[in-house]
């Protein structure tokens, strides 16, 4: 069974109040760097860096990455080239931002990328979703929703960009098969 947890509005809500937490912590910091995890959290990235020129005509630099190279959990070395270099990162105050936080191996092999490339001043984590069930020390700065869920469940977080429309669900087992 699907079950709607967030729906278009409150996602908009929610990148909103994400945006101010950035804002209120990150205060008159000329160095804030968004870097999006693909897919999604690209574009909640892009989202974040729109409402921060809207509500503080405050310019952040946006970059997306691939962490496909890096993860601990498939052999390939093909993957992307990063879209940006060390000067973009060095010493900066980088946002890390992505849709679904879970085992933390994602947010892991990200860190590991952006250390490959450049040294950060300080990385800070933003999620969409925090659903548990971690298996490395690893947390958000901020979170849009904390949703617990079974492992036998999926979190869908669904963005007009590339889906129908904004939302989130959790998703049962039966239906991801
Ligand atoms: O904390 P973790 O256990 O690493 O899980 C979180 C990651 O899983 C999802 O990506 P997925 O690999 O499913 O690809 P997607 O971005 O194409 O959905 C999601 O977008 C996060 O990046
Ligand atoms: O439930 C999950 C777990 C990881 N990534 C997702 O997008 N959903």
């Amino acid at each position: 069974m699907k079950k709607e947890i967030v729906d278009n509005k409150t996602m908009k809500r929610t990148l909103t109040r994400i945006t101010y937490e950035i804002i209120e912590k990150n205060k008159g910091d000329q160095n804030l760097v968004l870097i999006g995890i693909k897919t999604r959290g690209t574009f909640l990235a892009q989202r974040i860096q729109n409402r921060l020129r809207q509500l503080e005509d405050y310019e952040v630099p946006f970059f997306e990455l691939d962490v496909t190279n890096f993860r601990d959990d498939q052999k390939t070395t093909e993957g992307a080239i990063p879209t940006f270099t060390d000067k973009d990162i060095d010493n900066k105050n980088v946002v890390l931002v992505d849709d679904v936080l879970y085992t933390g191996r994602t947010i892991r092999a990200a860190l590991d990328a952006i250390m490959s490339i450049g040294r950060p001043g300080k990385i800070s984590l933003a999620v969409l979703v925090d659903r548990g069930h971690r298996e490395l020390p690893i947390r958000a700065d901020y979170v849009g929703k904390n949703i617990p869920t079974s492992r036998h469940e999926a979190i869908k977080v669904s963005m007009a960009e590339v889906d129908d429309e904004d939302g989130v669900e959790i998703i049962s087992h039966e239906e991801q098969n």
